[in-house]
C-alpha cells in the first residue's frame, strides 16, 4: 500500500529532515507514527499523499511511484487516499454535511443524502448536520474531519494527530472509528503523541508502531 525506498526529504534551504527512510505497509494494516514534535511526521504523511514529493529515494503508493506521475495520475491515486488533517481544515462558511461531502462534488460526484446521513450518523453527529465549523467542539471537528476523510470510501486513511485537542474518552472513541475502518480491510496510519492512544489501540488491532528519530525511520520495539 505505501512503500518507501530510501526516501528523504529536505525542506529547501534546511537540513536533511528525513533521510532514508524504507517501509513496506501492507494493505490492510494499522501503524502508528511517532516521535518528537518537529520530528517530520507530518512531513512524512504529506509525502503519502502526494503534498510533498520525496527530494531523495522514492514512494511507492498504491502501485504507483510518485516518480514520474502525471497530474491525472497524483489525482486519481489521491482519490483513494482519506486524509484527517492536523487542523481539520473546513470551510467555515459550509454546513458540516456539505464540508464532509466536499471530496465527492470536487471529483465531480453528486453526494447521495442517504449515504451521508448514514456517514454522519457512524461518527455520531447526524443531529450537527446544519452547524457551521466555528460552532463545533473540537471532538466534533475531530470526527467531522474522520467523516470527510473517508466518504470518498479510501483504501487507505492518513490522521494526523486526530486526538490531538480532545479528551481521553474522545480519543477512545475516535480511536474506534479507526479501527473499525481498519476492520473494513482499509489501511491505516496515524501520527500521535499520544503513547496511551498507541497502547489502548494494540489491545484491539495488531497495530505497529513506527518512529521518527535523528531523521531515521525505526519500528518500535514490542514494549510500546
Ligand atoms: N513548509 C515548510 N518549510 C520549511 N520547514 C518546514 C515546513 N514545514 C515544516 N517544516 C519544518 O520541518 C520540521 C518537521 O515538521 P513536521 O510538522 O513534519 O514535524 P512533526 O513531527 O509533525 O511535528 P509536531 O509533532 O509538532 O506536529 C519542523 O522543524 C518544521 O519547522
Amino acid at each position: 500500500m505505501i512503500e518507501l525506498e530510501a526516501a528523504g526529504y529536505t525542506y529547501r534551504g534546511g537540513e536533511p529532515l528525513l533521510r532514508e527512510m524504507s517501509l513496506h505497509l501492507p494493505p490492510g494494516s494499522f501503524h502508528f507514527l511517532t516521535g518528537p514534535s518537529g520530528a517530520g511526521k507530518s512531513t512524512l504523511l504529506k509525502l503519502c499523499y502526494f503534498e510533498l514529493f520525496p527530494t531523495e529515494g522514492d514512494i511507492r503508493i498504491l502501485g504507483r511511484s510518485v516518480r514520474g506521475m502525471s497530474r491525472d495520475d497524483i489525482a486519481q491515486t489521491r482519490r483513494r487516499i482519506g486524509v484527517v488533517h492536523q487542523d481539520c481544515q473546513f470551510l467555515d462558511h459550509l454546513p458540516l454535511s456539505e464540508n464532509v461531502a466536499l471530496p465527492l462534488k470536487v471529483a465531480g460526484k453528486e453526494p447521495e443524502p442517504a449515504n451521508l446521513r448514514e456517514l454522519l450518523g457512524w461518527v455520531g453527529l447526524e443531529r450537527r448536520a446544519e452547524a457551521l465549523p466555528p460552532e463545533l467542539s473540537g471532538g466534533e471537528r475531530q470526527r467531522a474531519a474522520l467523516a470527510r476523510a473517508v466518504v470518498m470510501a479510501p483504501d487507505l486513511i492518513l490522521a494526523d494527530e486526530p486526538t490531538g485537542n480532545v479528551d481521553w474518552d474522545m480519543s477512545l472513541r475516535l480511536l474506534q472509528l479507526l479501527v473499525e475502518l481498519n476492520r473494513m480491510g482499509k489501511t491505516v496510519l496515524v501520527a500521535t503523541h499520544d503513547l496511551n492512544l498507541i497502547r489502548a489501540a494494540k489491545k484491539q488491532v495488531p497495530a505497529r508502531v513506527l518512529r521518527i528519530a535523528g531523521a531515521r525511520l525505526q519500528l518500535a520495539g514490542a514494549d510500546l
